[in-house]
């Protein structure tokens, strides 16, 4: 690992309290899934082609995927992470300690919003006016948790809420206990997102996708893009890793929408293996959270430019040119 993010990830973890280090890097069941979204990308091989001159790839195809709860990362929380973005997108999770409006007006880079439907619709349709009138450029619906996953860590230190002082600020005022509303899970459905996307005009991603055939299904349902995302081995622990997941969802969705991978990417050179493969970008879950707990917005800084210059560097290596022929086993 590049020793920047490592060095980032050993002081997260040296000022966090254990509870919240266990939350952050946790995962569902054995964590089998955990575990495999990162080896697999070990597997993987690049073949570089070679007198290609500079090629013709510009540009970081790197997104900030949503993680909650930042203020238990650093005391100022999602603010900080968004200060950091630099023109990179920030997908902020609904269960932000920081509103979204502030999010988005502290922001150096475009604001997504992701959200988890709600069983009562007026609460769904709340979120998506404060995520309109914050200025999200596209909503992310996470469709991977019809019901909690089960992280063992969070069990074992009986960690259930938030300490005092910090709450999933988007949620208040929506008519809850002391006005603030407890985030559900529950099940859905494709007319579910058809409402959605009845209601906005902002583009509607979903996030969670790792069967083909409902990634055809998406984008016959009007998502503007998906993510291939086993939400980082925290709900079911029985899936492939992302990076495994990836091929078969882009081949099904055939180039009609744009497909996000995120999931286990740690490098520069994931990022590359993510595009070769043919996601449009990568997303990062824990590696800006170790950033955010050991630095604030300087150490998310950090780990975004780690990875461009990897990236860059690895593309520069394989003629300017990625796709799918270069990818090999290693194995
Ligand atoms: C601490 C933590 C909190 C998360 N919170 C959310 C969330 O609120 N909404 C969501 O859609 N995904 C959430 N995720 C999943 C991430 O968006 C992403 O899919 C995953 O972290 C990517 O894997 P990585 O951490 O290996 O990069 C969370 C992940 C972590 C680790
Ligand atoms: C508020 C939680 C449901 C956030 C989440 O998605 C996660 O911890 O994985």
């Amino acid at each position: 690992m590049n020793p920047v993010l490592a060095e980032l990830h050993e002081k997260a973890r040296a000022v966090l309290d254990p509870v919240h280090y266990d939350f952050f890097a946790g995962g569902a069941g054995d964590e089998i899934v955990l575990a495999r979204n990162e080896a697999a990308f070990r597997r993987l091989a690049l073949l570089p082609r070679v007198l290609r001159g500079k090629g013709i790839r510009a540009g970081f195809p790197v997104l900030i995927s949503p993680t909650a709860f930042h203020k238990l990362a650093h005391p100022d929380g999602e603010l900080a992470t968004a200060r950091a973005l630099d023109g990179t997108v920030l997908v902020s999770s609904m269960a932000s300690t920081v509103p979204i409006a502030d999010v988005v007006a502290a922001a150096s880079g475009p604001v997504w919003f992701q959200l988890y439907l709600q069983p009562d619709f007026a609460v769904t349709e709340a979120l998506v006016r404060r995520a309109e009138r914050a200025g999200c450029a596209a909503l992310v619906v996470t469709v991977d948790s019809p019901v909690f996953g089960r992280h063992r860590r969070d069990i074992e230190h009986g960690f259930h809420d938030l300490p005092a002082g910090l709450a999933a600020e988007n949620m208040r005022d929506l008519a809850g206990v002391n006005g603030l509303r407890r985030i559900e899970m529950s099940a859905f459905t494709w007319e579910d997102v058809e409402r959605l996307r009845s209601i906005t005009s902002l583009p509607v991603w979903l996030k969670g996708i790792l069967h083909p055939a409902d990634a055809v299904l998406a984008a016959g349902h009007g998502a503007a893009g998906i993510f291939v995302s086993n939400h980082g081995g925290r709900q079911l622990d029985l899936v492939p890793a992302a990076v495994e997941a990836l091929p078969a969802v882009v081949d099904a969705v055939a180039g009609r929408i744009p497909v996000v991978l995120d999931g286990g990417v740690r490098s520069g050179g994931d990022v590359a293996l993510a595009v070769a493969l043919g996601a449009s970008a990568a997303g990062l879950g824990r590696p800006v959270l170790w950033g955010l707990a050991a630095d604030g917005s300087h150490g998310v800084r950090r780990v975004l430019d780690v990875l461009r210059d990897e990236f860059e560097h690895v593309v520069a290596m394989c003629g300017g040119q990625l796709s799918r022929d270069m990818v090999v086993s290693r194995c």
